[in-house]
């Protein structure tokens, strides 16, 4: 369970996440919405203690992440915007394994978590190529192998279906039901609730760095207009 309380995080002067007390449970799938600036990226970047809060506090699990990071890291991983900032290495095995590597895992129990991760996201056998020769939707199943090979709870996904042809967009949001599936709370952050709106239990939606929208999908929908954001049924 992630656990925000009166959450506010600044850059200089002004707040980018402004007061933010948010509970988001285990197997949870939580769609973060709100217009350019909203604080969105800034909120979720606490969740695994990436950004440290001004004021107010957050924990995984009961755990205050600033003093349990690693914890909070394995339980919550993070896919960035740009998957691509996000490789450690040239081959896919041997990004993917750079997480369960950090883990102090034996290397029979990273290369299982490899092989799992790789096949989950549909790359099975494909460790030995290089990132850089594989397209934009193969390298964001990597990176999305990269942070399941860690076994988190809960997998926070920033616009991960930017920048993606409908190829690599069908591909990313089968992922998404897959991870549904296996009980892998999912927060994702995003601007467009085209195809995500169906597969989250719930829509938060940021202006100003607040909260001002916290409903199902179904009545949050009628409410975009409040955070800026279109609504996909239309
Ligand atoms: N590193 C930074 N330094 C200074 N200001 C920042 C920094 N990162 C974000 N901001 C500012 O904080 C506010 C919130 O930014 P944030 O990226 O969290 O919003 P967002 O809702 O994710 O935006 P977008 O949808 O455009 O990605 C914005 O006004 C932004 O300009």
């Amino acid at each position: 369970m992630i656990e925000t309380e009166s959450l506010v995080h600044r850059y200089g002067e002004a707040a980018a996440v402004d007061g933010v007390s948010l509970t988001i449970d285990d197997g949870e799938a939580v769609a973060v919405v709100g217009a350019n600036g909203s604080g969105k990226t800034t909120l979720v970047r606490h969740f695994n203690a990436l950004l440290e809060p001004d004021e107010g506090s957050v924990a995984v699990d009961g755990r205050d992440v600033t003093e349990h990071t690693v914890y909070a890291r394995t339980s919550v991983g993070m896919v960035f915007q740009h998957p691509r900032d996000q490789f450690v290495s040239a081959t896919v095995g041997a990004d993917v394994a750079f997480g369960p590597e950090n883990l102090g895992l034996d290397r029979e129990a990273i290369d299982r978590r490899v092989a799992d991760a790789l096949a989950a996201v549909d790359m099975a056998g494909r460790g030995d190529e290089r990132i850089d020769r594989l397209s934009g939707g193969e390298q964001a199943r990597v990176a999305i192998a990269g942070v399941l090979a860690m076994d988190p709870d809960h997998l926070v996904m920033d616009e991960p279906l930017v920048g993606l042809d409908s190829a690599a967009r069908e591909s990313v949001l089968a992922q998404l039901d897959s991870l549904a599936t296996d009980g892998t709370g999912l927060v994702v952050v995003t601007h467009d609730l085209r195809d995500l709106a169906e597969r989250v239990d719930r829509i938060v939606g940021l202006a100003d760095g607040r909260v001002v929208l916290d409903d199902d999908p179904a009545s949050a929908l009628d409410r975009l207009d409040s955070v800026g954001v279109r609504d996909p049924r239309c």
